[in-house]
């Protein structure tokens, strides 16, 4: 369940960002020297502008605010502007360094949210990895992630120099005119009610084109990755459209958003000519009444002129500050999602399994509808089972719940007299040797490819598992082990990642096999290279075998034939044949092909 979102803040704060809290103390401290430091500007104001009109009517001396010491109108002269340079020059440095640590500790919980967020995706639910567009995802660790880092940013860059420049700029308006100060004091929360409510909308709004944002992520990933069919069909005109409508929608939530946030500097623009207005009328007329010197009156407007920037900031991050908080919204969503499959806590780890392998009156759906129907069949230690049948009756989903990559609706799959859902599924995969249909290979050298199987298997062991798997190709590749496999291995034929990923099977050495039409994409003699190099690798080892071209079967110790997600015969090559029904006719209609 995901936690209430008024606690997402807090959550934050404590997961993500407090064991940062030295960086952020010392980013607070500099902030407030900055803060001091620009404050300071309206008592410099008001000094020299005292000093001016004090040489003007031939005064000697002048009061330094605060120290109330006199100095004479020629010490000031260099004195000044003296103070105005070391001001400026405090600040800049404090400025640079809060910029500097803040960041830093930003930066460096980003990495821990992102660590978490990918290892959350990775380590989770399969199902949850295939039911969202690949998009969606990529969308969150770079949009989601940026919105974070822009909104964290400025509530540890602006809250405290902000809030602590205003206060110091309020003590001195207060200081020269306290009436002044009063009225510039109500005027500034009124204004302010309509910003804090642009910022609450705004979280909605961006929600919606963050959501939209990895769609959009998704859509062009399609669209890049589908070139070959859409040049091949001729469908540039339809990838076009399809495009082109979601850059539109990306465009209109944006102005969407944008007319929001747009509104917060005009009102604050509008806020800021009223102060300065009441300003000038308050001041000149109680200036006229002697009641106020041009020093003070000098000193507000630099002090509300130091304020403003701040005041305008504040205004902004709470926009920010929301956008970020929508964004954490579905960081969250991901991060408290429960897993559907999960170890139990007194899970058993398995050691070396048998490989005694049962599926008992096995149900399983993806969705609504059935796809594995009461599936019951076993695989004794050592033996090599086929599963054959019309596409869709369910045999790769066979292996997806053999890996527990979901559980089962109803019945049990037992292995060596363990339920697998009391097993740790770290310790179940391990038993297992997968090679897919698809043959997925990393973007990493061919070497590091086969080398996944086992990780520290020796450079002999891997030379090894390439022969059997009678990759020789590789040999005549120029950088031959080193050349990079290129994303999802398309550096490569189809037939060759098939057999990288037997390489990497035959180098894992699990006790189950499980091999998912392991050499449909092998050309007639390196597939007869292969199945010798499998039929060698099955020995001792039990294994499942799942293929169209039934030649590849006829020595399994068993053969199930399934239809609709249930076994509706089973046998021997011999056997089946001998019963001459479902088996025979499909081989009898492979071989009139
Ligand atoms: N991730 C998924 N989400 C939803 N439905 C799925 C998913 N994977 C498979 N299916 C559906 O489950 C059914 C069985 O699929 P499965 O891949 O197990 O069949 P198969 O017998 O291996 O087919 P083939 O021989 O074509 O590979 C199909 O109807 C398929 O549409």
């Amino acid at each position: 369940m995901a936690k209430p979102k008024n606690n997402l803040l807090p959550r934050f704060a404590s997961d993500w960002m407090a064991k940062h809290w030295r960086l952020f103390a010392l980013g607070a401290l500099f902030s407030a020297i900055t803060a001091l430091a620009v404050a300071s500007y309206g008592l410099m104001v008001k000094t020299g502008l005292d000093w001016l009109s004090a040489t003007e009517h031939g005064e000697g001396v002048v009061n330094i605010p605060f120290l109330n010491i006199g100095l004479p109108s020629n010490t000031m002269m260099w004195l000044l502007p003296c103070a105005v340079i070391g001001f400026a020059t405090i600040r800049s440095v404090s400025l640079y360094i809060q910029t500097i640590l803040n960041n830093s500790a930003v930066q460096l919980g980003l990495v821990s949210i992102q660590d978490a967020l990918f290892s959350r995706l990775i380590e989770g639910d399969y199902a949850r990895l295939t039911a969202a567009a690949s998009g969606e995802f990529v969308s969150q660790f770079i949009n989601d992630m940026n919105l974070v880092r822009e909104a964290a940013l400025r509530v540890a860059t602006n809250l405290i120099k902000g809030v602590l420049t205003i206060i110091a700029c309020v003590a001195t308006m207060f200081w020269y005119d306290w009436a002044l100060a009063l009225m510039v004091l109500v005027v500034y929360p009124i204004a302010f009610a309509p910003v804090v409510q642009i910022g609450n909308r705004l979280r909605k709004v961006s929600k919606a084109a963050q959501q939209q944002t990895g769609e959009m992520t998704a859509l062009l990933n399609e669209g890049f990755q589908g070139g070959r069919t859409s040049k091949a069909f001729n469908l540039e005109d339809y990838q076009n459209a399809r495009a082109h409508a979601g850059f539109l929608e990306r465009a209109r939530l944006y102005l969407k958003v944008l007319r929001s946030k747009a509104l917060v500097d005009p009102l604050l623009e509008i806020v800021g000519g009223a102060a300065l207005a009441g300003v000038f009328a308050f001041t000149g007329w109680r200036i006229m009444n002697g009641e106020a010197t041009v020093g003070d009156f000098g000193g507000f407007i630099a002090a509300i002129g130091a304020a403003s920037p701040e005041v305008r900031a504040l205004g902004t991050l709470n926009s920010v500050a929301n956008e970020g908080l929508a964004a954490l919204e579905r960081i969250y969503a991901v991060l408290d999602a429960p897993d559907k499959v999960a170890d139990k806590p007194d899970a058993i780890e398995l050691s070396e399994s048998r490989g005694a392998i049962a599926f008992e009156g096995v149900e399983f759906g993806y969705g609504d509808q059935g796809v594995l129907n009461g599936l019951t069949f076993h695989a004794e230690p050592g033996q090599t089972i086929a599963l054959v049948g019309p596409s869709g009756a369910g045999k790769s989903t066979v292996f997806n719940l053999a890996l527990r990559l979901y559980d089962v609706s109803g019945g049990k799959i037992i292995l060596d007299g363990h339920d697998i859902r009391d097993v740790q599924r770290k310790s179940l995969r391990s038993q297992m040797s997968l090679v897919a249909q698809d043959a997925f290979l990393f973007d990493d050298t061919l070497r590091a490819n086969i080398a996944l199987g086992r990780m520290d298997a020796s450079e002999a062991e891997i030379t090894a598992a390439l022969d059997a798997a009678a990759c020789d190709f590789v040999y005549d590749l120029p950088q031959g082990l080193d050349t990079q496999a290129g994303e999802g291995g398309r550096n490569l034929s189809g037939g060759q990642r098939q057999r990288i990923a037997i390489a990497r099977a035959i180098l894992r050495d699990a006790p189950i096999l499980l091999l998912d039409e392991a050499t449909s994409a092998l050309d007639a003699s390196s597939e007869a290279k292969v199945q010798a190099a499998l039929e060698q690798l099955s020995k001792g080892r039990t294994t499942l075998i799942i293929a169209h071209r039934l030649s590849t079967v006829r020595s399994a110790d068993k053969i199930f034939v399934l239809d609709k997600g249930r076994v509706v015969e089973e046998g021997s090559h011999e056997t089946l044949m001998q019963k001459n029904a479902v088996y025979a006719d499909l081989v009898k209609l492979q071989l009139s092909e």
